[in-house]
């Protein structure tokens, strides 16, 4: 059952959170400090928080977007040409189509196509085609000029933010843990940028969304989003209600993913998130995905306020395994089909 958007809610309960002060070398101990307890505040209470002072230049977020344009206005057989069919084993790079993804097992394949990027791994590399890892797909089409290098730049500049914003959270956590905490972790990370467009929305079924309800499986989430077209929303358990957020230029919307939660033992929420494009226009955004080394080694922190889960597991690991019950659910959910008339096809 989807639950009904909270409109008392319209102004969002998500905190904005100017970093400025961690990248100012003349702010106050008392400013940075400052940041640390918002971001704490944020993380324990929705797992996502709106970014501002990030430094990244507005004219790069732009460009971004208008890749985003560019690849989806092209035409089908453009786009097929870099199929995420073609990717380099699981590297999990190209194009994907529309109702190509399914992100919430009991709803309909997700309104929305994509086109996925990540850090550049070379066919000849021995981690080409592991999980995660492997050569981008460019279209033969579009100008490297204005397409592979602005989002390559892009793709560099939301690494170092993730990384710095890793520094202040270990930092956010009541017994900071060593500083080498995310040292493996940040060794070759796999990181990853999705270009998405989610057409207007004109099915009244209540199972079609853009992105069905989901949380993120990684490190941490850094989404741009066309300002003035929101379509986010955050799923606050306390009050079972979807909080929306809002699209603002030069806003970089970050969440915490499922590794994170899993990490600090629940201390940092995970919170489901989904996309629904109410409006009659089209909608882009691009999320960023910190994974980290997926070969690194992690177990929950002791954070002294619930049982410790002591597993250890590598990255990869804990991808997969959360990729592996999502697919089983959606079988479940297949096996019991939903009536004929909303049928639709999960391309994989
Ligand atoms: O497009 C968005 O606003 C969010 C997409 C998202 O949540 C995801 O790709 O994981
Ligand atoms: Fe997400």
């Amino acid at each position: 059952m989807i639950a009904k958007l909270d409109a008392s809610r319209q102004e969002s309960a998500i905190q904005v959170i100017d970093i400025s002060a961690w990248l100012d070398p003349q702010a106050t101990s008392e400013a940075r400090e400052a940041v640390i307890e918002a971001l704490h505040f944020s993380c324990r209470t929705h797992g996502f928080f709106s970014l501002i002072g990030h430094g990244v230049s507005l004219d790069l977020q732009r460009q971004v977007l208008v890749c985003a344009k560019t690849f989806f206005a092209m035409p089908m057989e453009d786009k097929m040409e870099v199929s995420m069919a073609k990717s380099v084993g699981m590297s999990n790079r190209g194009y994907e189509v529309l109702q190509g993804q399914a992100l919430q097992p009991d709803a309909l394949p997700d309104l929305k196509e994509g086109y996925f990027i990540g850090a550049e791994v070379a066919a000849g590399d021995p981690r080409a085609g592991k999980f995660l890892h492997g050569p981008n797909m460019w279209p033969s089409t579009l100008n490297e000029s204005d397409f592979q290098t602005p989002l390559m730049e892009y793709l560099s500049q939301m690494t170092k933010v993730a990384e710095l914003l890793l520094e202040m959270l270990r930092q956010a956590l009541p017994k900071p843990p060593p500083e080498d905490m995310f040292e493996e972790f940040k060794q070759k990370p796999s990181t990853n940028l999705r270009l998405l467009h989610y057409p207007p929305q004109r099915s009244f079924d209540e199972r079609q969304l853009g992105a069905g309800a989901h949380t993120d499986f990684g490190g941490i989430t850094l989404l741009l989003q066309q300002s003035g077209a929101p379509g986010l929303e955050v799923w606050h358990p306390q009050t079972s209600a979807w909080i929306p957020v809002l699209a603002v230029e030069d806003h970089l919307v970050v969440n915490i993913g499922d590794l994170l939660n899993l990490w600090t033992n629940g201390y940092f929420l995970s919170a489901v998130h989904r996309v629904i494009n109410r409006a009659p226009t089209d909608r882009y955004s691009a999320p960023f995905f910190y994974n980290g080394n997926t070969a690194c080694n992690f177990s929950p922190l002791d954070m002294g306020f619930r049982p410790m889960n002591t597993t250890v597991q590598t990255v990869e690991g804990h991808i997969l395994g959360k990729l592996k019950a999502t697919r089983e659910k959606t079988q479940n959910a297949k096996a019991n089909p939903l009536p004929k008339n909303c049928e639709v096809e999960v391309q994989s």
